[in-house]
């Protein structure tokens, strides 16, 4: 079975481009609406493709200037222009949307769909802009992806299901989730200066019947997880390396430090 490879080194201040990530050389940056991990400059920076969902738009606005305080606002906002803002528009500000539109910002209107989420849409729309690339080397980084409304959480959740095949990392300021296809083995190298000890591995959707773990204190030997019966939460990393293998996908999260 394919090896499929992970790191988190995009968070890695000292990473120097972005690149080796294990998460493919190039990947789309994703603004949701809620709050923005101060690392979110740091991905910015090396993103190939910079997305607002809707009221994702205002958090970059109203939020990244508080991140250089010695900064005036105005020239922070020129500064962090997104490629793109898309969605049902029905959050993002006025002035916001006046503001991004007038720096060049493209704006995809989908508020004729009321049947997917923003995030949803934004997905679809980087997907398609990626429709050479092969589906498992798309990577979409997205922040502001927890906190504040399950019914959002859990959608967001189901979107890393409904693109199953594109690697998409939820990210908040202490913790990322992300889907292990069960069609690949899994090898996780842990950056343990930006994340860990604290992981999870939880079967969605299905029940997994047989999982393989190695690199965790609590390692799993040909196990039956299912929800509303074992799940692996609060277990922990102990190597650099964790692998993993299981006939259902899964849901990986582990902590971030000081973010
Ligand atoms: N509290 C939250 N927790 C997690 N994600 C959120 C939260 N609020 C918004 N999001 C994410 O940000 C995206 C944009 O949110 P926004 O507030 O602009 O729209 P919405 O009308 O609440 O959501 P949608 O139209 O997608 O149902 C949502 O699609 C969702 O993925
Ligand atoms: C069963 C069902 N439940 C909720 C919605 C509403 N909904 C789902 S996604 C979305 C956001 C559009 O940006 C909205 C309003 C629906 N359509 N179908």
């Amino acid at each position: 079975m394919e090896a499929m490879i992970h790191s988190s080194s995009f968070l890695l201040p000292e990473n120097p481009a972005g690149k080796d990530s294990g998460t493919g050389p190039t990947y789309a940056l994703v603004l949701l609406n809620q709050n923005l991990p101060r690392f979110t400059p740091l991905l910015w920076k090396h993103a190939q493709l910079r997305v607002c969902a809707d009221g994702g738009a205002n958090r970059l606005y109203d939020d990244l200037p508080g991140l250089f305080p010695n900064e005036d606002a105005f020239s922070v906002r020129n500064r962090y222009k997104p490629d793109l803002i898309k969605g049902d528009m029905d959050s993002i500000r006025a002035e916001v949307l006046e503001f991004y539109k007038n720096t060049g910002t493209k704006i995809v209107d989908e508020s004729h769909d009321q049947d997917t989420t923003d995030f949803h849409k934004c997905v679809t729309y980087i997907r398609d802009f990626h429709a050479d690339m092969e589906k498992s080397k798309i990577c979409i980084l997205v922040v502001g992806a927890l906190g504040g409304r399950f019914d959002h959480e859990i959608g967001n959740i189901n979107v890393l299901c409904r693109f199953s095949t594109l690697r998409i990392i939820l990210l908040s300021a202490n913790c990322l989730i992300q889907l292990l296809p069960s069609t690949y083995y899994h090898e996780i190298y842990i950056q343990s200066s930006v994340e860990g000890p604290h992981c999870g591995l939880i079967p969605i959707g299905t029940p997994a019947v047989s999982t393989t773990t190695t690199g965790l204190q609590w390692n799993l030997t040909n196990m039956e997880m299912k929800f509303g019966g074992l799940i692996s939460t609060s277990n922990i990393v102990k190597g650099e390396i964790v692998t993993v293998q299981s006939d259902s996908d899964l849901l990986w999260t582990i902590s971030l430090k000081n973010s």
